[in-house]
């Protein structure tokens, strides 16, 4: 069972920067659930997504895994399929171990495959959907562009990315009115002033976002010219992309 996430309830002396270490994988799923908006929704939709877009005898590829959330919600959508096998990839070895005692607990006969690795140097091939879930942002600006062209060009015809991601909002009015509501959300689900001001420190420059239109531009940039906004609650959301 996860732990409730009390990581940043305690002043610290110095806040590091975020890292997907053996106490984040700990307390995880909690931190999710209670940081991310709509988190919960966006997981049972990729399987949702999963049923209707995945084709027989192609490849899944759940990116930045984390412990797996995706990946076994993808799994449930591959109920009526045959031939095809679901690659999650993770370069935080703790997220990794934990992912793979995971998805063992849960029995089924369409193959898992976790990989450690850094999810730039993975070829996409053969691939009938594609999920970023909240993993795009935590990459350099400048490894964005070509990670998605890989993407594009592993796709199928008609293959699917689904990319979640925090947005920031051109108009600052917006901005700061979501920024706040994000905040609230927080605070609803128990996290402290201190607690919501350290983990702010410690994201700086560690979590990245773009506006929805500089995604939109950087997935046409890659190939992609089918790019909506499917699901935003305050400013998290998820675009779907089409091949
Ligand atoms: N370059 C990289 N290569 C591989 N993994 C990476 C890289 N950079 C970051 N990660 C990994 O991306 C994940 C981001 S969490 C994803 C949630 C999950 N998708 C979920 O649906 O539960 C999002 C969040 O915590 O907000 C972490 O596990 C990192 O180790
Ligand atoms: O907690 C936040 O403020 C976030 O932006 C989301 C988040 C969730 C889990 C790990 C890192 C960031």
């Amino acid at each position: 069972m996860s732990q409730t996430d009390n990581i940043f309830s305690q002043p610290l002396d110095k806040v590091d920067s975020f890292s997907f270490d053996q106490q984040v994988v700990q307390v995880f799923p909690d931190m999710i659930k209670r940081s991310v908006p709509g988190y919960e929704n966006i997981i049972n939709s990729i399987g949702m997504i999963t049923q209707r877009c995945a084709v027989d005898n192609s490849n899944l590829y759940d990116l930045g895994c984390s412990l797996g959330a995706a990946t076994l919600s993808m799994r449930r959508g591959l109920d009526e399929k045959t031939g095809c096998k679901i690659i999650s990839v993770d370069n935080s070895s703790a997220m990794v171990e934990s992912c793979q005692q995971h998805i063992k607990a849960y029995k089924s006969d369409i193959p898992v495959t976790v990989l450690q690795d850094d999810i730039c140097n993975i070829k996409i091939e053969n691939a009938s959907v594609v999920v970023l879930n909240f993993t795009l942002q935590f990459l350099t600006p400048e490894k964005r562009l070509s990670l998605l062209t890989n993407i594009y060009q592993g796709l199928l015809p008609g293959g699917v990315l689904v990319l979640s991601e925090k947005f920031i909002f051109n108009d600052a009015t917006n901005n700061q009115l979501l920024v706040d509501l994000h905040l609230d959300f927080k605070r609803s689900h128990g996290y402290s002033e201190l607690e919501i001001s350290q983990k702010r420190s410690s994201l700086d420059n560690v979590l990245i976002s773009d506006t929805v239109e500089q995604h939109y531009a950087r997935l046409q940039q890659a190939g992609f010219k089918h790019n909506d906004l499917w699901y935003q609650y305050f400013n998290f959301g998820s675009i779907l992309s089409i091949k």
